[in-house]
């Protein structure tokens, strides 16, 4: 059997299935489309990250493919019915990754608040401006969730813990699964997450339905003072209309941790504003989160490859 790598996996994911199959290990593939559908022809078994676009050609050409390992959780980048329409399975890591994009939320929210970083550097040049540097407490400052899944539920109680208030949207929770009155977020609408909140976290999937979910007429609706965190995807905030809402004061600021098309240059219009910071989509990557997805892949397409029941196969009820 063969099993293909198109993106970055730790060693000890790619030495454990080597105990059972033949392993190619390519982190560059996912650039080159011809050589990953020359490659992908005798594979019985494909891991990717976000990056490797999983269409319907690469689909085609995997004759023997058996089982796609998702190195995360967003499935945006697999075309998930053809892979239905052709028994392919996929595995992805539900949840293995949520606390470090949890923490790293709460991080950017410290960041925002409290100018740590900016005063250690003037310390640095001979200065001592006190008063330069005042920050705010996010104490009883409202943190509005889009989407309030196993990343916003994470969040919520991170940020009632520092005495923040939690509003969240999320039209599609099941109350059985993330109990509200357990995890302390106010369900409200999204006009009212866009209207009230001091900080907007965006935790939702890229569909066709949250595509340019907040643009223009929703940052309207936001306090000046308001900043957005998009750990998502690209794709669901518009950037061209959040540049202009950012530049023209409509919202204070924001942190893109995911952009439309990654990875940008350094001319990427975005990067032009003092008021937006951009992250090379690290929200999720701590040293714990990938061993525990590295491990979770690894098993669970061994398991599939041998014929075997795996918990993290995602529904094919979409
Ligand atoms: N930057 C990074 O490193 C990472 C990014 N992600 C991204 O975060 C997303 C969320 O991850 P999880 O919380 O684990 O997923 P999840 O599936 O547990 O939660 C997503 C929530 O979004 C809700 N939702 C779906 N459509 C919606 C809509 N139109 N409006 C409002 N809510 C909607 C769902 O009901 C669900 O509760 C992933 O799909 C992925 O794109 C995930 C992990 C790491
Ligand atoms: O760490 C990665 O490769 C991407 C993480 C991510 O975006 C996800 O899990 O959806």
């Amino acid at each position: 059997m063969k099993i293909l790598i198109s993106e970055y996996m730790p060693e000890s994911g790619i030495n454990r299935m080597r105990k059972i199959a033949e392993v190619e290990y390519n982190p560059d593939l996912w650039r080159n489309k011809q050589e990953l559908i020359n490659k992908i022809i005798d594979a019985d078994a494909l891991v990717v990250r976000n990056q490797t676009i999983v269409d319907q050609e690469i689909l085609d050409a995997g004759k023997k493919l058996k089982v796609i390992g998702r190195l995360g959780v967003g499935l945006d980048n697999i075309n998930l019915l053809a892979a239905k329409q052709r028994n392919v399975k996929i595995v992805s890591a539900k949840n293995a990754n949520s606390v470090s994009v949890a923490e790293y939320v709460m991080a950017v929210i410290l960041t925002a608040s409290r100018p740590i970083i900016q005063a250690g550097e003037d310390v640095k040049k001979g200065n001592w401006n006190r008063k330069l540097f005042t920050g705010n407490e996010i104490y009883g400052k409202t943190l509005g969730l889009i989407g309030t899944g196993e990343i916003g539920h994470r969040l919520a109680k991170r940020a009632i813990a520092f005495g923040m208030k939690v509003i969240g949207y999320d039209p599609y929770i099941r109350e059985f699964d993330y109990p509200f009155s357990e995890t302390g977020i106010t369900k409200v609408e999204l006009a009212e997450v866009l209207k009230e909140s001091d900080f907007v976290s965006i935790h939702v999937p890229l569909t066709n339905e949250t595509r340019n979910l907040l643009s223009t007429k929703e940052f309207n609706l936001m306090k000046k003072n308001a900043i957005i965190i998009n750990t998502s995807r690209g794709g669901i905030v518009d950037e061209s209309a959040l540049f202009k809402a950012v530049e023209s004061g409509q919202i204070a600021g924001a942190y893109l941790d995911v952009l439309e098309n990654e990875p940008v240059e350094k001319d990427y219009f975005l990067l032009n504003s003092s008021k937006i910071t951009v992250t090379p989509h690290i929200a999720g990557l701590t040293e714990e989160s990938q061993e525990r997805i590295t491990n979770i892949i690894s098993d669970e397409i061994m398991k599939v490859l041998e014929g075997k029941e795996s918990l993290f196969l995602v529904s094919s009820d979409f």
